[in-house]
């Protein structure tokens, strides 16, 4: 029987973004957060938190991913790391881009939760959470791969619950649409990224962070198993038309 006194978290892609807000977000709400990300400078200053526990580390290294989690009691895994591999048409990507793009949004999120979820079924309770997305659920040109990654994310989120029938530990699926975080860091130039996010007023990490709250404060037999969060002014899906000859 653990000892701890507060319940334990544990957020991947921590350092920045979304998985920065719903870190401090679960700290002021009573947990520890193990913090995993690869930029010890920011883990560092997070530690001003109280409750942030740091981990610096590759998502990919399954051996050290291990190795930091043995004995840990994880009550909340967020599985949130990914990464936007360069935006264009899927001919022009790179072998290399496409390897990363899911290792990073897929394999990681199933090897992490892999780890934790023997623990949480074995007391009966938990919550894992996935940082899908809209690219996940509708087509989005020039992000086939990413898409991809969302898409069996979303997939495997859904079906992970048919196996967790009855064991007490929920699931839920974030399904994001545009929210302002350096995720295009690589894939776009700063006037292209001041350019996307100045159509419409974006998501901001800390509403995504405020609505996992609340589907975490639900009475343990209600589980949230998708939210939808998303600027007012953006839709998805809908006709759109190839430029140029209309076969
Ligand atoms: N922003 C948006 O519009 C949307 C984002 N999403 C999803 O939200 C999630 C968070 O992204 P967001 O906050 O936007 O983007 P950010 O780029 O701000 O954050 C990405 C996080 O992932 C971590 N990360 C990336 N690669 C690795 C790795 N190999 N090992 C460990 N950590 C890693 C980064 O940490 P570090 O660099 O320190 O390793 C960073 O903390 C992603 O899964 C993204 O696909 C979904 C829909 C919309
Ligand atoms: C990157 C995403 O996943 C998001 N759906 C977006 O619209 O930018």
């Amino acid at each position: 029987m653990s000892m701890k006194s507060k319940p334990l978290a544990m957020v991947t892609g921590a350092t920045s973004g979304i998985g920065k807000a719903i870190s401090l977000k679960l700290c002021e709400d009573g947990y520890d957060v193990i913090a995993l990300g690869r930029s010890t400078t920011i883990l560092a200053e997070m530690t001003s938190h109280s409750g942030v526990r740091p981990l610096a580390l590759d998502l990919t290294d399954r051996e050290a991913l291990a190795a930091a989690l043995e004995g840990e009691e994880i009550d909340v895994l967020v599985n949130n790391a990914g990464i936007m591999p360069p935006i264009g048409s899927f001919d022009k990507m790179a072998q290399s881009d496409i390897d990363t793009t899911l290792e990073v949004n897929l394999s990681a999120a199933l090897s992490t939760t892999r780890l934790v979820l023997p623990g949480m079924m074995a007391r009966g309770r938990g919550h894992v959470f996935f940082t899908g997305s809209t690219a996940g659920h509708a087509p989005f040109p020039n992000m086939a791969v990413y898409g991809a990654s969302k898409a069996a994310i979303a997939s495997f989120a859904a079906a992970l619950r048919c196996d967790l029938s009855g064991s007490g530990v929920r699931v839920t699926e974030i399904v994001a649409g545009r929210v302002e975080t350096a995720l295009y860091r690589d894939a776009l130039t700063a006037d292209a990224r001041a350019d996307m996010y100045s159509v419409f007023q974006a998501v901001q990490p800390e509403d995504v962070a405020a609505m996992l709250g609340t589907v975490l404060a639900m009475p343990a037999n209600v589980d949230v198993t998708r939210f939808d969060i998303l600027p007012t002014a953006q839709f998805v899906g809908g006709g759109g038309f190839a430029k140029g000859n209309r076969t």
